[in-house]
């Protein structure tokens, strides 16, 4: 491991703050990242190797805490108040949290609290037999809430002043769509007055719960979407124009491809904002899809890097790059995906009948990911990440296709998947020549292809089994294949 780790603030310069600084960057740290005692000790360590840094820090919730949380709540529902305490799930909390805090060295009065009051939550969602969005939203806080009262007692412990923020009471305001919930812009200087304001009359590390929201209209709990820590990170650091936004994975920056489908993945060095957002956008689970946004409009930079292999370079994504050298800079694939093919029964024209098509999506909610029209027939992809649940998804397909049936003949095609060519798209011929001629050698046939208006990504539609020998065989003809083909050299001459 490191040589942080163990940093003591002695060697830092005392408390580590100081008031006539200003806060520089903002690190956000990832589930992984945090999962335990140990972990947390490696993160103050991480965090006190820097103390040129003044940070604000965002921290996601302990380990695998979201889905337990979630797991936790679905099990109430149908439990009987009396049971509650027998939730294998509740438990698992309950223990990481107590542990954690007795082998910080911390009193458990730092969550006693907030277990207390999950615990009665539970109860109620047992009593009510139900648990609606709201309610789920407000049940996963308690993941985030806890992690970040356990980390910043434990700064102040080893003598770094910390100040604990749960973001829903500075400043984040969102719409009130509970499990994916959208940053509105009022978030923008209520944040920067708040944290500011009291870095300047009080400095003291700010640590901010990543995830979570207040909706607007409702004043209730709100969630940005899995992930979306990495967009409290970025919109701290737009909020208050910091030099530079970190999010520390367990992983080494953003990899060429997912290293569970395929380990042979390496570090992608540089990133646009606009490749990073397409990236997480069709399915890279390494940043949340929204969360270049806000660093893209503050034009701040955003460094991915490994709390478990600090020394690595990590991804840095900017504004722009240099791109003559590039052809493809990662493959991302997003499963079980259901497609539409939409065929015209022509009782409308063609305008008419994109707008009736469109129409139908947005009256619905529904996301569409990859498209490809002709003047009669329209093949999407549907986009099921903003939906918790999985009986929902089927719900809202069978209604889609009910009111697309009104005006087309539908085919309802499950069991896809989008494998997504994140590269120049200046060189696109190459790679699409190259991506063929792999696919065509493996017998995959593609069922669709797509290229997103922001000239990054190519996409291209397979059967959901033949997905994972796709990637594999395509991350060896780009990124493993030393020598360039003629052909290659050819196309990068020209270009
Ligand atoms: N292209 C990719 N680059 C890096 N990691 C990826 C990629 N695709 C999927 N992943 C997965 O994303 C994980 C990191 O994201 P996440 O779980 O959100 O981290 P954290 O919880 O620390 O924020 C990695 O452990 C890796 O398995
Ligand atoms: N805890 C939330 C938010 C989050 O961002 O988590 P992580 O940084 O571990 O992906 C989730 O699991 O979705």
């Amino acid at each position: 491991m490191d040589a942080v780790v163990g940093t003591s603030a002695a060697t830092l310069g005392g408390t580590g703050v100081e008031g006539g600084d200003q806060l520089s960057v903002v690190m956000k740290f990832g589930g992984s990242s945090v999962s335990s005692a140990a972990r947390m000790q490696e993160v103050a360590g991480l965090i006190l190797a820097f103390p040129e840094e003044r940070p604000v820090v965002v921290l996601s919730a302990m380990g695998k805490t979201t889905n337990l949380l979630l797991l936790a709540g679905e099990k109430a529902v149908g439990c009987g108040v009396i049971r509650v305490s027998e939730i294998e799930e509740w438990n698992m909390i309950k223990d990481l949290h107590i542990k954690t805090v007795d082998e910080l060295g911390l009193p458990r009065s730092v969550i006693h609290t907030m277990l207390d009051e999950l615990e009665q939550l539970l109860k109620g969602i047992a009593m009510m037999k139900e648990l609606t969005l709201r309610t789920t939203d407000y049940l996963v806080s308690f993941g985030e809430c806890m992690s970040t009262r356990i980390f910043a007692a434990y700064l102040n412990k080893i003598g770094v002043k910390a100040r604990q923020y749960d973001a829903f009471d500075i400043g984040f305001i969102t719409t009130d769509d509970f499990g994916n919930a959208d940053i509105l812009e009022a978030t923008y200087p209520a944040v920067a007055k708040r944290l500011h304001g009291d870095w300047i009359r009080d400095p003291a590390i700010p640590i901010v719960t990543g995830f979570l929201g207040k909706g607007w209209k409702l004043g209730a709990v709100t969630t940005l979407g899995r992930g979306g820590s990495d967009l409290t990170a970025t919109t701290i650091g737009k909020a208050l124009g910091l030099r530079e936004i970190q999010v520390w994975k367990d992983v080494d920056g953003v990899l060429t491809c997912d290293p569970n489908i395929y380990p042979n993945a390496t570090t992608v060095p540089y990133l646009t904002f606009e490749e990073a957002a397409e990236l997480a956008y069709f399915g890279a689970q390494v940043l949340h899809p929204q969360s270049m946004r806000p660093a893209k409009e503050g034009e701040i930079p955003v460094r991915v890097k490994n709390s478990y292999n600090p020394k690595a370079p990590g991804t840095l994504i900017t504004k722009q790059r240099k791109m003559d050298k590039v052809v493809l800079t990662s493959i991302v694939l997003k499963s079980n995906v259901t497609m539409l093919d939409i065929v015209s029964t022509r009782m409308l024209g063609q305008f008419g009948f994109l707008a009736k098509v469109f129409s139908i999506f947005e009256d619905l909610g529904i996301s569409v990911d990859c498209v490809a029209t002709s003047e009669v027939s329209i093949s999407v992809s549907l986009d099921p990440s903003k939906i918790w649940s999985r009986e929902l998804i089927q719900q809202e397909l069978d209604h889609v296709v009910e009111e697309l049936e009104k005006i087309a003949v539908v085919h309802l095609l499950q069991q896809r998947a989008i494998i997504s060519l994140i590269g120049n798209v200046r060189r696109s011929s190459l790679i699409l020549e190259k991506a063929f001629h792999v696919l065509r050698k493996s017998g995959v046939n593609v069922q669709m292809i797509s290229q997103g208006a922001s000239k990054v990504n190519m996409s291209l539609i397979v059967h959901d089994s033949e997905a994972k020998q796709c990637i594999k065989a395509l991350h060896q003809a780009f990124f493993e294949d030393d020598i360039l083909t003629e052909v290659d050299e050819d196309a990068l001459h020209m270009s």
